[in-house]
This record gives structure tokens, C-alpha cells and sequence, in this order.
């Protein structure tokens, strides 16, 4: 049987509220496939679905070709890391950990195994009350590997971690990835994605919005801009129009008639094509610098449309 979750046509209604709306996409072993959307998007209830935490309105979901809940030993079958907050603090790591293999017939030796493995060996003893966000969070995935299981879930699992804490995290997710397993991780924020997937599943509002290889989201989603520094911005803005670009002013001085030297960012002309053209029409340069739109910028761009609440009301 192969590991691979899909989703096809999943809907989860509370009341009046849509939080996912007629979902699908795959997700295939041998890579990281990240789960991304904005906040309030859907990204938990979708995946408490896959593992059969929450029952769909309408729709399926299936790990392995049959719902989650039809597979009898859980642990072995699919980890996952969903809510690091919900462990209970009086227990020690080594307790937690130890009565979750006893109930799904694990033996000891494997929880030594998992607590070296996310770095908690030296903590097993500590209560988990007392443990960082970065902390339960290495807790939170240990658990995940518990039963070795070939599906791995992960709902933002680098909250709350040190610069070196991401680092491990991301090895070992390409590491499970290698193995040959399923590896499904959720992110608000492409920029930790874009090191880390190989696939992406986007959505907003609950909806789709691209399934696709991270290097095609790069190909598609990312374009050129240049930025340009003229004592006439509003000369040269009229000329790269005319040529077919799109200008917009940068901070005070590339707004029209505005006196000095001005900035201006242009889309839709190559910086050799802009060289040549202020040339032509005798207007001098200061600065002219290609830059590529980051995926993090291409993603906020992708679901901007999707954004429920965005800081300060300004939608
Ligand atoms: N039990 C519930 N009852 C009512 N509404 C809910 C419930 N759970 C989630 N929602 C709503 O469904 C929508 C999707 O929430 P969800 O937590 O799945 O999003 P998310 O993408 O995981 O967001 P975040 O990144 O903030 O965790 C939100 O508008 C949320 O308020």
C-alpha cells in the first residue's frame, strides 16, 4: 500500500461558516509537501480531517486509499504533530511518550530511540510544564515518530523554535522524505516552505488555490522587477509606459513633478531595454538594479485576495 494522503472534494461546515471548501489534492511519498494558506485558511481542520480528529461536512479524505480512522494500529500507520500546547505538563517527557507506545504495543527501547532523536534525551526527566514552545515541539514530533510510521502530519512545526532548532527540523524532514515516507508539514509562511517542500498545496478560505512542485511556483509566481533612480522620474515613468512597462513611484520622490532625485519600480521591461530607452531620451540614471519578487512576496501575492483579517483593518 502506498502512503499517499488524498483529499478529494472535502468540506467542513460550522454553522453558517465555511472553513473548507470543496478540497482535493494529493499528497505523494519520497517528498515534503508543504501546506500553506494564510491564517484562519483551514490548514488545521484539513488536516484533523486526514486524521480523522473531525468528521467533513461532505467529501473525503483517505491515507493509504482508506480513511484514517479504518486503520487499526494509528501510531504505525501516521504520525502527527497537531497542538504542541496539549500535552499534559505534570508528566515527564519519557512518561508521556512511554504510555503512548505502551498503548499502541511500543517497546521502550524505541522511546529512547525518539527522544535522542528530536534532542530531548537530556530532558526525558523534566516535566513537560516546564518546557519551551521549541521544546514540546521536538516533544510534539518524537511522539509523531513513535510507531515509524511511513505518513507524517505536522500542523506549523517550527513555532516557537530556535535558528538551530529550524535547522534540525528541516533536516529531518528531508531526511523522513528520503526514507521513502509521506511528509505533509503546514506553514503560514512560504519562506520556511521554499527551504524545505519539494510540493505545494496553497490554499485560502478553505479553497485551493495551486497544488504544484515548489520549482514551478518559483517559475510562475516570481517575477523580475527594476528598480530605477532618476533626477526625472516623471519623464522617464512617461517614456517606460509608453514602451508597454508598468511604473509605480518608490517613497516620496518618484511620485509625479516631485522635485530630486526619484525612485521608481518597473515591471514589464528589462533593465537593458529601461538602460537603453533613458538613453534616448537623454535621461540620466543613478541606479539601475534587477530584482526578483521573493516566493514569500509571489505567495502573499497569490492569496491576497483570500486574506480574512489583514493588521490594522486596512482591506
Ligand atoms: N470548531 C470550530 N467551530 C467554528 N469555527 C471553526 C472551528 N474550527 C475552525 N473554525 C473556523 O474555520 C476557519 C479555519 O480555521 P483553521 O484553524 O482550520 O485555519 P488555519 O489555516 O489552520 O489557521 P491558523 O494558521 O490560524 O491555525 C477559521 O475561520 C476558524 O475560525
Amino acid at each position: 500500500m502506498e502512503p499517499v494522503i488524498e483529499v478529494n472534494e472535502l468540506t467542513k461546515r460550522y454553522g453558517g461558516k465555511t472553513a473548507v471548501d470543496r478540497l482535493s489534492f494529493t499528497v505523494r511519498p519520497g517528498r515534503v509537501t508543504g501546506f500553506l494558506g494564510p491564517n484562519g485558511s483551514g490548514k488545521s481542520t484539513t488536516l484533523r480531517m486526514v486524521l480523522g480528529l473531525d468528521a467533513p461536512t461532505s467529501g473525503t479524505a483517505t491515507v493509504g486509499g482508506v480513511p484514517f480512522r479504518a486503520h487499526r494500529r494509528g501510531l504505525h500507520h501516521a504520525g502527527a504533530l497537531l497542538d504542541a500546547g496539549h500535552v499534559h505538563g505534570g508528566r515527564t517527557a519519557r512518561a508521556h511518550l512511554s504510555a503512548l507506545a505502551r498503548g499502541n504495543g511500543i517497546g521502550a527501547r524505541r522511546v529512547t530511540e525518539v527522544l535522542e532523536e528530536v534532542g530531548l534525551a537530556d530532558a526525558a526527566r523534566r516535566r513537560v510544564g516546564g518546557f519551551s514552545l521549541g521544546m514540546r515541539q521536538r516533544l510534539g514530533i518524537a511522539t509523531a515518530l513513535l510507531g515509524d510510521p511511513p505518513v507524517l502530519i505536522f500542523d506549523e512545526p517550527v513555532n516557537g523554535m530556535d535558528p538551530e532548532g529550524v535547522l534540525w527540523v528541516r533536516r529531518l524532514f528531508r531526511r523522513l522524505a528520503a526514507e521513502g515516507r509521506t511528509v505533509f508539514l503546514s506553514s503560514h509562511l512560504m519562506s520556511e516552505m521554499e527551504q524545505t517542500a519539494d510540493d505545494l498545496v496553497v490554499i485560502g478560505q478553505g479553497r485551493l488555490i495551486t497544488a504544484e512542485s515548489v520549482r514551478d511556483f518559483a517559475a510562475r509566481g516570481t517575477r523580475l522587477s527594476v528598480t530605477v533612480a532618476t533626477p526625472r522620474p516623471a519623464e522617464l515613468t512617461a517614456v517606460l509606459t509608453a514602451a508597454g512597462a508598468s511604473v509605480e513611484g518608490e517613497g516620496e520622490g518618484g511620485r509625479e513633478g516631485a522635485a530630486g532625485a526619484g525612485k521608481l519600480v518597473v515591471t514589464g521591461l528589462p533593465a537593458d531595454r529601461i538602460a537603453a530607452l533613458a538613453f534616448e531620451n537623454g535621461v540620466l540614471l543613478h541606479e539601475l538594479t534587477t530584482r526578483a519578487a521573493t516566493l514569500e512576496e509571489a505567495f502573499m501575492a497569490l492569496t491576497a485576495d483570500s486574506v480574512e483579517y489583514l493588521a490594522g483593518g486596512t482591506r
